[in-house]
C-alpha cells in the first residue's frame, strides 16, 4: 500500500465527486489509519481552497468519516484541463504517487487527453476515468489510443465499480474455492444464467446523462458484461492484474448477443406514471429535462452467448432497470435437472438453482430434497447464507486500488472495446426501431413476460 498518495480531482465540485468519490475516499480513509493524501481539486468553478475543503468535510461526514480530515491537505486551483498550459501549471513539480482522476464528461476527458499530450506527465502517473468509455467501440479505441500516447496500459484506471462490489468478488471464493461448484461451472452443467440489477429509483437529476445512455448503455454495457465476465471467466493462475484481466477480457472477446438476433433477444420498455417505494414519479417522458423524442428505454434486457468451449450453448441474460418494485438484484444460476431419478421418487426433480444477491452479500441454494411428510415425494427447499457485506464499498475499494496503482479492478483497454462490440447490434436494432419500445408502470415488474425477471 502506498501511504502517502496525491490525488487530483478533474471536475472537483461536480456531482459524482460529492455524491461518490469523496464519501468513498472518506471511508477508504477511515478503514486504513496509515494512509494520508493530498486531494487537489481542479474544476472551471471559482472555487477557493476553503470551499473545497468543506466541500470535502461535507462529504466525509456524510459517511462517517469526519475523522479522517486530519490526514486529508486540501488545495483547489481553478483550471481549464482541455489546456495544456493550465494542466502544465497544475501539475508543476508533481510526483508519483500521483493519481488523476477524470470526473467529468467524456469529451471533456478526450479533449484533457488531447491536451497532455503536449506536456510531460510525471512518470508513474495513474489516469483514472469515469464511464462511459467512448460512446461506441471505434471512439472507445480512439480514445484508448490517444492514452496509450500518454501512459502504459497498466497506468490507465477505466473505472467500472462493479468490478470493486464485495458481491460481484464473492463470486471468486463461491466458485474458485469449492470442489462441489468449481467442477459444475460450464454449459455440462449450467443451463441458464441471469444477471438482474432492477432499481427502484428513477433518474434522480440526471436525465442530462441518462436521457442520452438509457438503461442498456448505464448499466449493461459496463457493469453488467463486467460482472458476466467474472462470472464466466476461466480461473486465473493468480488474481493479479495480468492474469485476472486476461481471463475476463477473454470472456468478453468470446461473447455476442444469442443467435446473433438483437430483434428476437433484447427487450426495451419505459416507466409510466406511478409510485414505488413511497414515491411518486410522472411517465418517463414528462420527467424534467428528458426529450420524449429520444425513445431512451429506462429497462432494457438481453440474451448473450459466451462461444467458447466453457459456456457455448447457456443463455446468459442480462436485464437492468429503474423504478421497479421490488427490485431483484441478484445472480441466478439455473443448473441442469438430473438425467434419471429412481421410479418410486415421486415430483418434480428441477434442476438446483444457485443465487447471488447483488444488492445485500447473500448467496442461495435451492435443492430438491425428501417431503417431511412422505419421504418419496420430493419437496424443494432452500439453503442461505449472508456473506460478508467487505469492509469498503464499491467505490472505496476501486479508490483504493487506484492510490495503489494496482489495475487490478480497472477494466483494460481492450474489454472496454468489446463491450461496445458486444452490445452494438442491440443499439442499432432498436435505433432502427425492430423491437417495441414497450411501457410499465412505476413500481410494477416491468412488462410481462420478459426473461430473467425472477
Ligand atoms: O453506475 C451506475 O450505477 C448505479 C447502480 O449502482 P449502485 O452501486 O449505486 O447501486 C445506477 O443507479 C446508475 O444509474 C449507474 O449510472
Amino acid at each position: 500500500m502506498a501511504e502517502h498518495t496525491a490525488l487530483m480531482i478533474f471536475g472537483a465540485s461536480g456531482d459524482l465527486t460529492s455524491r461518490l468519490l469523496l464519501p468513498a475516499l472518506g471511508q477508504l480513509l477511515m478503514t486504513e489509519p496509515k494512509r494520508t493524501i493530498e486531494l487537489i481539486g481542479a474544476g472551471m468553478d471559482d472555487w477557493t481552497d476553503d470551499k473545497w475543503r468543506d466541500a470535502v468535510q461535507i462529504a466525509f461526514t456524510s459517511s462517517d468519516a469526519a475523522d479522517a480530515m486530519t490526514r486529508v491537505e486540501t488545495e483547489y486551483h481553478r483550471a481549464d484541463i482541455t489546456s495544456a498550459d493550465d494542466l502544465k501549471t497544475l501539475l508543476g513539480e508533481k510526483k508519483a504517487p500521483l493519481a488523476l482522476y477524470f470526473a467529468v464528461p467524456p469529451s471533456v476527458a478526450a479533449a484533457a487527453c488531447d491536451a497532455m499530450a503536449s506536456i510531460d506527465l510525471p512518470k508513474g502517473v495513474v489516469l483514472a476515468l469515469e464511464k462511459p468509455f467512448g460512446v461506441d467501440e471505434d471512439s472507445a479505441r480512439a480514445l484508448n489510443e490517444r492514452l496509450a500516447l500518454l501512459v502504459p496500459e497498466s497506468q490507465v484506471f477505466r473505472i467500472d465499480h462493479f468490478l470493486g462490489r464485495s458481491t460481484t468478488l464473492n463470486l471468486l471464493g463461491v466458485r474458485f474455492a469449492n470442489r462441489v461448484l468449481e467442477p459444475l461451472w460450464s454449459a455440462t452443467d449450467i443451463e441458464s444464467v441471469s444477471i438482474t440489477y432492477d432499481e427502484s429509483l428513477g433518474l434522480e437529476g440526471r436525465a442530462g446523462y441518462y436521457d442520452h445512455a438509457g438503461a442498456f448503455v448505464d448499466m449493461i454495457q459496463s457493469h453488467l458484461l463486467q460482472v458476466l465476465a467474472v462470472f464466466a471467466m476461466e480461473e486465473p493462475a493468480t488474481l493479479d492484474e495480468v492474469d485476472f484481466r486476461a481471463a475476463t477480457a477473454a470472456v468478453l472477446r468470446a461473447t455476442s448477443v444469442w443467435d446473433d438476433d438483437p430483434v428476437r433477444y433484447s427487450y426495451r420498455a419505459r416507466y409510466t406514471a406511478g409510485s414505488v417505494e413511497g414515491r411518486t414519479f410522472p411517465s418517463y417522458v414528462d420527467e424534467p429535462d428528458v426529450d420524449p423524442t429520444r425513445n431512451t428505454e429506462t429497462l432494457g434486457a438481453a440474451t448473450f452467448e459466451v462461444r467458447n468451449a466453457r459456456w457455448a450453448g447457456v443463455p446468459i441474460t442480462l436485464r437492468s432497470g429503474k423504478a421497479i418494485g421490488d427490485p431483484s438484484r441478484e445472480i441466478v444460476v439455473r443448473f441442469r435437472p438430473v438425467r434419471h431419478v429412481p421410479v418410486g421418487l415421486r415430483g418434480d426433480a428441477e434442476g438446483a438453482v444457485l443465487r447471488f444477491s447483488l444488492g445485500t452479500a447473500e448467496i442461495s441454494l435451492e435443492l430438491n430434497v425428501n417431503g417431511e411428510a412422505d419421504p418419496f415425494e420430493l419437496e424443494r427447499t432452500t439453503m442461505s447464507a449472508e456473506l460478508g457485506p467487505g469492509a469498503l464499498k464499491a467505490y472505496a475499494e476501486v479508490l483504493s486500488c487506484i492510490l495503489d496503482a494496482d489495475p487490478v479492478l480497472a477494466v483494460r483497454g481492450d474489454a472496454a472495446e468489446e463491450c461496445w462490440r458486444i452490445v452494438q447490434p442491440v443499439l442499432d436494432a432498436w435505433k432502427a426501431d425492430e423491437v417495441p419500445l414497450e411501457e410499465y408502470v412505476v413500481g410494477s415488474h416491468g412488462p410481462k413476460g420478459w426473461p430473467a425477471a425472477d
